[in-house]
């Protein structure tokens, strides 16, 4: 077990380049139990920093610890504790959301009681509840969103990164999506979203970091 005061995410020098860096020796701390806004531009480098902190892309050169892991030199442990949420989610569409989030639990080894459980709870939360018996395929896309973000929660992740999650939901719905990431706030979890829209980050964090062009700028963190 980490100790109380470990950060959640600590990105010391941490670089990607493609053919010309997309993040350019990038420092950030993101402390346990806050909720916390990467604000930038389009290609600012927002989703290769959490991708790379998802273990989905490899970092050229820096160091990524979570909860204190080594993310690195050991993917597996700190993918236990990261639910990831990109922009455009996969759903199994021939699915029920239930039928999804049994399935994804099954993934994570949550047991069968505790997974339905879980599910009734956040598909209540996300107003989803009366809809569980019906395949994803007939889903809004907001919907759709709603379903992923349940399944990215079924194993209670101690760190959720999500790419983007408000685009494309009508007003309703974003206030369940942010009524449901504070409560997991509230109840001990780490959330990072990303966004390129400043009433969101205001409105929705604890703390903001602001990226531009690879880099935390300059070494904006709000407040600190
Ligand atoms: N797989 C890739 N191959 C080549 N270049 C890439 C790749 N992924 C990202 N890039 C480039 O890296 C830069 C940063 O992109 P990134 O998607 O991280 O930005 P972002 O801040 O998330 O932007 P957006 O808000 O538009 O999603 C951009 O110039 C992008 O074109």
């Amino acid at each position: 077990m980490s100790s109380p005061d470990v950060a959640a995410l600590e990105l010391r020098g941490l670089k990607k380049v493609f053919t010309r860096p997309a993040v350019d020796d990038l420092d950030l701390t993101v402390r346990a139990g806050e909720l916390y806004a990467l604000l930038g531009p389009n290609g600012a480098g927002k989703t290769t920093t959490l991708r790379m902190v998802a273990g989905l892309t490899q970092p050229t050169a820096g160091s990524i610890r979570v909860f204190g892991v080594d993310a690195v030199a050991d993917p597996v442990a700190a993918k236990r504790m990261i639910a990831w949420l990109p922009d455009e989610p996969m759903l199994y569409d021939k699915l029920t959301p239930m039928e999804y989030l049994e399935f994804v639990a099954g993934l994570w080894g949550v047991n069968a009681k505790t997974a339905r459980k879980r599910a009734q709870e956040l598909l209540e939360w996300l107003a989803l509840w009366e809809h569980r018996g019906e395949r994803c395929e007939g889903f809004s896309r907001g919907m759709k969103q709603k379903a992923a973000l349940a399944g990215a929660l079924i194993h209670e992740p101690r760190l959720l990164m999500l790419d983007e999650p408000l685009t494309g939901l009508d007003a309703a719905m974003a206030r369940q999506v942010k009524n449901v990431l504070q409560e997991k706030v509230r109840t001990g979890a780490t959330v990072i979203l990303t966004t390129h829209i400043l009433d969101v980050a205001e409105r929705m964090a604890d703390r903001i970091g602001i990226i531009q062009h690879g880099r935390c700028w300059p070494k904006a963190v709000w407040p600190n």
